[in-house]
């Protein structure tokens, strides 16, 4: 029970804790209503993420993040705005912000600058551990959020993305294993990712997303996460039918972000 998963997701409790204390639930919820008019599920505007998902060709969510339990600081800098206009500009299809702020240095306002910024779909990127961190995406302006297999279980994330539906958001459900791809299947995921890295030890394998594809029926979308360095993963991951990357440290370590996505696609 002693990985770093399971540390971030005490710290994640507290931090909630904390947030409801600040400001409860019901509060939080007055406060999207009062800046959003909620989805209708027939609206066409809700669900941009998964929209983009659906796009033909492999989709590029390109992430924005300071630091990692692994890697430690990323960019020292980081002049985060900057860098989502960046990728935009270069052809990004949608744009993952890093929240969660003790292992990846993030913070809410980062996301919510970044809206105010970019016309992107957002993935907001934190370890979702209770159904208030849903409602605080859609306050934060986000599209799209993260739910983690490893952290939940399945009636928890049946439950969550029937939240996410009510808000128009979408849930990336993430695996790891074939167990965990099953139960996001059987939970209702319409987007499923996984992440070649292993949470529990940092390893990380591209292979892991070729060898899960086959038991993800085309009709979901799938995401390969983690660890796309070039054009030739890319490739491979083309071949077996995956529908989005997900692409951090590639890019944020690449002083020329438009080049470096340009040569990812391979254009
Ligand atoms: O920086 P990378 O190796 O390209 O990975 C990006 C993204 O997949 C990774 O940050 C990630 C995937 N799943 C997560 C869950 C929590 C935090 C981070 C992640």
């Amino acid at each position: 029970m002693d990985n770093i998963l399971n540390t971030i997701a005490k710290a994640t409790k507290l931090r909630v804790e904390n947030a409801k204390e600040r400001l409860p639930l019901n509060r939080l919820i007055e406060k999207i209503y009062e800046s959003y008019c909620l989805y209708d599920n027939s609206t066409q505007e809700a669900f941009p993420f998964e929209k983009t998902l659906k796009k033909p060709g492999i989709s590029f969510i390109c992430e924005v993040k300071k630091a990692s339990p692994s890697k430690g600081i990323i960019d020292p800098v980081y002049p985060f705005v900057q860098i989502a206009k960046e990728y935009e500009e270069a052809g990004a299809d949608a744009v993952s912000v890093l929240t969660e702020p003790e292992f990846f240095k993030g913070e809410n306002e980062h996301l919510q600058d970044i809206r105010k910024n970019i016309s992107l779909p957002i993935l907001r990127k934190d370890f979702t551990v209770d159904e208030y961190q849903i409602y605080e995406a859609k306050y934060l302006g986000a599209d799209a959020v993260l739910l983690i297999c490893a952290l939940l279980d399945e009636e928890i994330i049946k439950k969550y993305i029937s939240i996410c539906d009510k808000l128009g958001l979408s849930a990336l459900v993430e695996a790891h294993t074939e167990e965990e791809i099953k139960m996001a299947v059987r939970a209702g995921a319409r987007i499923v990712g996984v992440n070649n890295r292993d949470l529990k030890t940092f390893r990380v394998d591209v292979s892991n997303s070729i060898r899960l594809r086959k038991l993800v029926p085309k009709s979901i979308c799938f995401v390969s996460e983690s660890g796309i360095q070039n054009h030739e993963d890319i490739l491979r991951l083309q071949d077996c039918g995956v529908d989005g990357v997900l692409i951090g440290e590639s890019l944020m370590r690449s002083t020329n972000k438009k080049e470096k996505l340009k040569s990812l696609k391979g254009d």
